[in-house]
């Protein structure tokens, strides 16, 4: 069963002078196993929007299922992993062993029932064992990243929800995450992401939804975006947004720099045979 949000609502600062309207009118659907990006600029709802799929907001008008469950259920938090943008603030245990362990401790597995989950999570996001006693705090950004997912998989979600989890990190960092979610996608978990980090995590998403003032200005597919002529674009459909209007018939529907460089080389073959014919 999916994640339905219907026409939820949600204000900060409620009945206050302060009150701000961060999403209003959202109607959402997330299927299993799904790997959907949200995208939008600083302030458009949508760290506000994942904090709702697991109950810690509540819609101020609307209704959220996830398979069926309320969202603030103890239940329904089992289902869905979550990495907030700041990991470190994530992380509180001595050691990265009581870190990934703290989800299914708390939940009730027995020692020997979290210890395997432990090595199950760790393996997903390709921690080292020698790593489980170290100090959380005294890894590097990549690290720390690969222990909150390591914790928020844990517990066998069915959901995982990341805001920005590449950002900040060196370019080896952000690989290793890339690869780490295309292993867990491949398990049958579905990813929901906030990036607006397009570049290498754009081929990954199979979905897209666009917000805008707290509003869904687009949902759908990868190519149906690049059509639509939204905005951000990940760099090399940028390029080829760049060409195009410098007057080279390029396709823009392009995902990666290997599909670039086959549609340069295509157009320039057929260039090629045009000139040679003139
Ligand atoms: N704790 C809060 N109290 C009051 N207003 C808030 C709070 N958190 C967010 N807002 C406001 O709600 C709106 C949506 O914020 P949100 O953080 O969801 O946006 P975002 O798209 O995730 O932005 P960013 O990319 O900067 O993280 C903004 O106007 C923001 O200022």
């Amino acid at each position: 069963m999916p994640i339905i949000l219907e026409n939820v609502s949600f204000s900060y600062s409620r009945k206050t002078p302060l009150e701000t309207l961060a999403l209003r009118d959202i109607n959402l659907r997330i299927e299993k196993g799904e790997f959907v990006g949200i995208l939008g600029e600083k302030g458009a709802g949508k760290s506000t929007l994942t904090k709702l799929f697991n109950g810690i907001l509540k819609p101020e008008t609307g209704t959220i299922r996830v398979d069926g469950l309320d969202p603030s259920l103890r239940e329904t938090k089992r289902r869905i992993g979550m990495v907030f943008q700041q990991t470190a603030d994530q992380l509180f245990c001595k050691t990265v062993y009581e870190e990934i362990a703290f989800g299914p401790l708390n939940f009730g597995y027995s020692k020997k029932e979290t210890e395997e989950m432990v090595y199950e999570a760790i393996e997903a996001v390709a921690l080292d064992q020698s790593e489980l006693s170290r100090d959380p705090f005294s890894l590097s950004g990549g690290e720390m990243q690969r222990v909150a997912l390591a914790s928020a998989l844990a517990l066998r979600p069915d959901y995982l929800v990341l805001d920005e989890p590449i950002t900040g990190l060196d370019p080896a960092g952000k690989k290793d995450i890339l690869e780490t979610l295309k292993r867990v996608k491949e398990k049958g978990t579905a990813i929901i992401t906030v990036t607006h980090n397009l570049k290498g995590f754009f081929p990954l998403l199979e979905r897209i939804v666009l917000i805008r003032e707290g509003r869904i200005i687009f949902q759908g597919s990868r190519e149906s975006y690049l059509e639509k002529g939204f905005e951000p674009l990940p760099p090399i459909a940028s390029m080829m947004k760049e060409l195009r209007a410098r007057g080279l018939p390029v396709d823009t529907a392009v995902f990666t720099v290997e599909e670039a460089l086959k549609e340069v080389l295509r157009l320039k073959s057929t260039h090629g045979t045009e000139n040679n014919g003139n």
